[in-house]
């Protein structure tokens, strides 16, 4: 076979200690092989048996999978390898051959792997030219590598920096790779687009127990080849480096009088409750609970406010957006997002992340790290102290949830390159909103100092956000999926700022109403005139009253 040739997308290694009690290895192998999805790379991985023994298990597979026209390899073994016929490959290690010396023994047309753990590894492994691809994990901790400590695995945030590694530099060109390493039906598709940059995607994934641990190893391959063929199908034909534009949410809404329009129109569509009021869960603090619940009730959602991960699944199917806010965060409430963020991506539901007072303990900036990992967040919103943090700026600080003394010199610039970092939206809040996609930055000048002297404003912001982020997919429900971010959020993605506009103004403009009552005389009597407003405000007040600037 071509090295050319070779299609990554489904890569097994073998782990007959994996199989359920009563199934034949051959027979799991075979199922995985059959059928139209299916596992399209096998690496044979024997760790506790001799030689021989090894050469004889080979050559059955040899013999399944040459039936199903699938590339084999040998995993650490030379003599097997090389024992066999030359369509047979090698994978080895970090601690293995040295590659230089793999490739002499094996002669230049074998198929010849490596797995790497870290970028220094990646960038070597790219220079030396030797290798046809690389595995790069463990991406989470595993059952199949006892030992891993939680140091060692990379996160699909740590995968992105090893893969990018990959891409193209120097001359030499683009390694093929596959992620390895806790890789299942559940955490395949956030691993994957979490890998992914503007510099350089994943070409597949490697699994052992998510195949092998099957007794239905054919409806377990299909599984997680369709989760990647869903992937691959949505990556951008031209994948040179720095071409490669991942999170163009909104390329169109240059001209700030489209995107008013489009934000009026789904907030209109949302009032009229053409789709029934989205559902937003949220999982907050115990300060904010009940105004973001009732921010929720006026702005025609429905909240409930459950951190239980037991439950988690279940609402998914009926939520239309979720808000991750780590406020008052604990043990339960970590779980809980974890499930439920997890839920999210998976149902394609829109997630907020509230990094409340992310900077001022190290026990919030670990809860904040974990969730980043584990769920592909769909709009990062923070004050200037809290966003300063996770970009790893000491511009402003935090000795608590407020925002600190000082202020940004490039707000703009924040927003865009964490966006482009983390591949979301971004949503700097404070006297003037800055929202951006990575690419363009929407300023929004609406607001009013009451919202700033009362807590739980910014809370209550996630939720009105979130509700305009699920009227945006309920608009565009029905329309066919584009574009690599819709991934995890299917909706047209460019509806994705105009939405989460929609919250944005619906809060500051109805601030601004509050207080201008005559009834509000400061900021007790500013709440339930905030609710009220929040209540009344039409798509025609928020249209005239907007006051949005977009800078590309
Ligand atoms: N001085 C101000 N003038 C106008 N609007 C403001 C002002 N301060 C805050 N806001 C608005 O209040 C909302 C909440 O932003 P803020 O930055 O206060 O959130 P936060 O610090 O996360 O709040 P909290 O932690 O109390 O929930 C934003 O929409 C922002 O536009
Ligand atoms: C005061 C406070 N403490 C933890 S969360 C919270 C609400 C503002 O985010």
């Amino acid at each position: 076979m071509a090295k050319a040739a070779i299609d990554y997308s489904l890569y097994l290694v073998t782990g007959r200690e994996l199989l359920p009690a009563g199934v034949d290895y051959y027979d799991s192998l075979e199922a995985s092989l059959s059928g139209g999805d299916k596992v399209t790379v096998v690496q044979l991985r024997e760790k506790h048996v001799d030689t021989a023994e090894f050469l004889e298990i080979a050559k059955r597979s040899l013999a399944i999978c040459d039936k199903h026209g699938v590339p084999m390899l040998i995993n650490d073994n030379l003599s097997v390898a090389l024992a066999l016929p030359p369509r047979v490959g090698l994978h080895i290690g970090q601690t293995d051959l040295p590659l230089a010396e793999a490739r002499r023994l094996l002669g230049p047309e074998r198929l010849l792997g490596i797995s790497v753990h870290n970028v220094e590894q990646a960038r070597a492994v790219l220079a030396e030219g030797i290798a046809d691809y690389a595995g790069v994990g463990p991406c989470h901790g595993t059952q199949s590598k006892a030992g891993i400590g939680e140091k060692d695995v990379l996160g699909p945030r740590g995968t992105r920096e090893v893969v990018a590694a990959l891409a193209s530099a120097d001359g030499k060109q683009r390694l093929p790779c596959v992620l390895i390493g806790g890789l299942n039906q559940k955490t395949a598709q956030r691993t994957l687009y979490g890998a992914t940059s503007e510099a350089n995607h994943p070409d597949g994934i490697a699994v052992i127990s998510a195949i092998v641990g099957r007794r239905d190893a054919d409806v377990a391959a299909s599984e997680l080849s369709s989760i990647v063929g869903a992937f691959k199908a949505q990556l951008p034909s031209d994948i040179s480096p720095g071409k490669l534009s991942l999170f163009d949410a909104g390329k169109q809404w240059s001209d700030t009088s489209a995107l008013l329009k489009r934000a009026t129109q789904i907030f209109a569509a949302h009032r009229q409750s053409t789709h029934g009021p989205p559902l937003i869960q949220t999982l907050t603090s115990h300060v904010s609970s009940t105004l973001s619940a009732n921010v929720a009730l006026c702005f025609s959602a429905s909240p409930i406010m459950s951190h239980q991960d037991q439950e988690a699944e279940d609402l998914a199917r009926a939520t239309g957006a979720v808000v991750l806010n780590i406020g008052t965060i604990g043990e339960e409430a970590r779980r809980g997002m974890k499930a439920v963020g997890a839920a999210a991506n998976r149902g394609g539901k829109p997630v907020v992340l509230d990094p409340v007072g992310v900077g001022a303990s190290a026990f919030r900036r670990a809860a904040v790290e974990e969730i980043m990992d584990d769920t592909q967040v769909t709009l990062l919103k923070g004050n200037s102290a809290e966003l300063s943090s996770i970009a790893g700026l000491s511009e402003v600080t935090s000795r608590g949830v407020d925002s600190g003394s000082g202020s940004l010199k490039d707000p703009e610039g924040l927003v865009r390159s964490l966006a482009r970092k983390e591949r979301c939206l971004v949503l700097l809040s404070g006297k003037v909103d800055y929202l951006s996609d990575g690419h363009l930055v929407v300023r929004v000048e609406n607001g009013h100092e009451l919202l700033g002297r009362i807590t739980g404003s910014g809370c209550a912001l996630g939720v009105t956000i979130a509700a305009g982020l699920a009227a945006a997919c309920n608009v565009a429900r029905g329309d066919s999926v584009k574009g690599l971010s819709t991934a995890m959020v299917r909706a047209h993605p460019q509806d994705l700022i105009p939405g989460a506009l929609v919250g944005i103004l619906a809060m500051t403009i109805a601030s601004e109403l509050a207080a201008a009552r005559q009834d509000v005389k400061g900021p007790g009597t500013f709440i339930p005139a905030l609710l009220d407003e929040l209540a009344s405000i039409t798509p025609e007040t928020m249209a005239s009253r907007a006051k949005i600037s977009v800078s590309q």
